[in-house]
């Protein structure tokens, strides 16, 4: 699914409304009629207080069409306008005049207005600001926006929480919506995405509102957020006549005393999402353990007993993914930079593995191309530098993917993964993958892709979205607190099969 920044919107709306021969606000019609039937069929006619707060824009012009809704359906509104520009929409005009037409008269606000009392049993409507807001708020908007966040009443915010910008970080972070729940337009906003600008919302869900399909189409995006109906396609099943051969060898090289464990949690992920065959490549004293603990994996061991000292892998493999509790102990980092210059094919780097890159730069370069790097956010700082915000993060880490002509695999709770200029934002995972192992799990599942002959850019991408799912179904038998890394592993085999199930609408979370 696109993510589209404010101007493709814009652009969209324009396409849509000539190709459709409809009035400008058709549209406007067309999404208060989905918010109406959103709420509507949850509220069922319940006698709850419903405060709309609308701005001047096209936002509030939502707003106000939705007004005139509720007031048809007999539901107790009280209608605000926050009259923070002269400069009124048409749209918002002519929503004006309607509700006016039907008797109902909005509470003007300005910036000398008293605060609009809220109880926390009424439900707020946020229609102040939309994807149109390009500057800070006023002061007293801030206020305002305050004031409706300290209710504690649920608020449903239109399009986007009022003050966060689409494309930047907010000015004040004070002064933007604490939205329950977000109805958005057709398509996801990037912000939705960001760990600073995704805490303004708990939940967020998309509202179609007819926008033309050949635009959404056609339109280039930077950024696409991958659901199950993206993901499917990538998947190539298994034949009848292959055998484990045709599936790849993948090989895990890492471990290091009293970090076995994660060479053994990847070897098992690289199996279980099936790679026909593993090799561990690990110091003397894993051997037996990884022997005991995955009797499906091969183990290949170094000449020294208690870290990595040179790695000799006596064939070929279809995939390696190396670094995982390997330590950067100085024999280590000579063993891993005479790898990667002797390697020829590309690598799945993770933990210890980016660590090393880090502290030593020029290595960098002899980084195999198409290879995929995993970092967390604290590993990735070590990679790309500092940087100011989500935005500053997100062009720093293009900027170095597209250097290196790799895949960078930004972990978190939504992981987004570039490659090509584009990013791909995961839609699946939870609070519970915060645990020890999970990120050595990840490395497994696509190192196991690459083995089974994906490319690295669907590989990761199927491997970060089955990755989440299977920690999804995980916590859902277990909790979020309660899920380990073995926990996702053993989940791998239902998230194929839930990656076929009938797909339900779409929904998202938040923070
Ligand atoms: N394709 C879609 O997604 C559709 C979007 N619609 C709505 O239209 C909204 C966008 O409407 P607008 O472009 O009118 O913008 P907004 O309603 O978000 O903002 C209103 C206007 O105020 C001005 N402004 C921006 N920041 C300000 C500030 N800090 N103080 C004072 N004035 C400021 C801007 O010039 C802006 O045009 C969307 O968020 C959505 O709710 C719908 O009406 C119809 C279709
Ligand atoms: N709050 C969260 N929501 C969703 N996924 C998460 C969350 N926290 C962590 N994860 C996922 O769990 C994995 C953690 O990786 P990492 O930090 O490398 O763990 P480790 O080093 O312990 O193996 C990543 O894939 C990340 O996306
Ligand atoms: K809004």
């Amino acid at each position: 699914m696109k993510i589209f920044t404010a101007n493709q919107i814009y652009k969209a709306d324009k396409f849509t409304i000539e190709k459709q021969q409809i009035p400008s606000d058709a549209l406007m019609e067309r999404a208060a009629t989905q918010l109406f039937e959103w709420i509507h069929s949850r509220l069922q006619g319940a006698e709850v207080t419903i405060q709309l707060f609308c701005g001047i824009g096209n936002n509030g012009g939502d707003g106000i069409a939705l007004a005139r809704h509720l007031k048809e359906a007999d539901y107790n509104i009280q209608v605000h306008v926050v009259n923070y520009s002269e400069k009124r929409s048409k749209d918002f005009l002519l929503n004006l005049e309607r509700l006016k037409d039907r008797k109902i008269w909005p509470e003007f606000l300005n910036d000398d207005c008293v605060m609009p009392e809220i109880s926390p049993n009424d439900i707020i409507v946020d229609a102040i600001f939309g994807i149109g807001l390009n500057r800070a708020p006023s002061e007293w908007v801030g206020k305002l926006i305050e004031h409706i966040n300290a209710s504690q009443a649920f608020v449903l915010s239109v399009d986007i929480p009022s003050g966060l910008p689409s494309d930047r970080m907010p000015w004040n972070t004070d002064h933007v919506i604490r939205a329950s729940y977000v109805l958005s337009f057709q398509v996801p906003k990037l912000v939705f995405f960001l760990p600073e600008t995704g805490v303004y919302q708990n939940q967020w869900e998309l509202l179609d509102i007819g926008l033309d399909a050949e635009f959404l189409v056609k339109e280039e995006v930077d950024y696409e957020f991958m659901t199950q109906f993206d993901v499917q396609p990538i998947y190539r099943p298994r034949l009848k006549f292959s055998h484990k051969g045709t599936y790849g060898h993948a090989v895990i090289v890492g471990g290091g005393y009293g970090k076995i464990g994660a060479v053994q949690m990847a070897a098992n992920a690289c199996l279980s999402i099936g790679a026909g065959l593993a090799t561990t490549f690990v110091p003397e004293c894993g051997y037996h353990s990884l022997q005991t603990a995955l009797p499906e994996a091969m183990v290949l061991t170094d000449a020294e007993d208690d870290y990595i000292s040179e790695i000799k892998i006596p064939f070929k493999p279809n995939a390696i993914g190396i670094g995982m509790g390997m330590g950067t102990k100085e024999e280590t980092v000579q063993a891993f930079g005479k790898f990667l210059k002797e390697v020829d094919l590309p690598l799945v780097i993770d933990a210890d593995g980016l660590n090393i890159l880090s502290q030593n730069p020029k290595l960098l370069n002899e980084i195999p191309k198409l290879s995929i790097l995993t970092p967390h956010p604290k590993e990735l700082e070590r990679l790309i530098g500092e940087w100011k915000n989500d935005f500053d993060k997100l062009d720093k880490a293009k900027t170095f993917a597209t250097k290196h002509d790799i895949v960078l695999v930004i972990k978190g709770a939504h992981t987004i993964t570039f490659y090509g200029g584009k990013g791909y934002v995961n839609s699946t995972g939870n609070p519970g993958m915060a645990t020890a192992g999970s990120g050595d799990v990840l490395t497994g599942m696509i190192t196991g892709l690459v083995a089974m002959g994906y490319d690295s850019l669907p590989a990761t991408v199927l491997g970060v979205y089955l990755h989440g799912l299977a920690g999804d179904i995980g916590a859902s038998l277990v909790s979020y607190d309660a899920l380990k890394a073995t926990g996702i592993i053993e989940n791998i085999g239902k998230a194929y099969l839930e990656l076929f199930k009938r797909p339900e609408p779409q929904e998202g979370k938040g923070a």
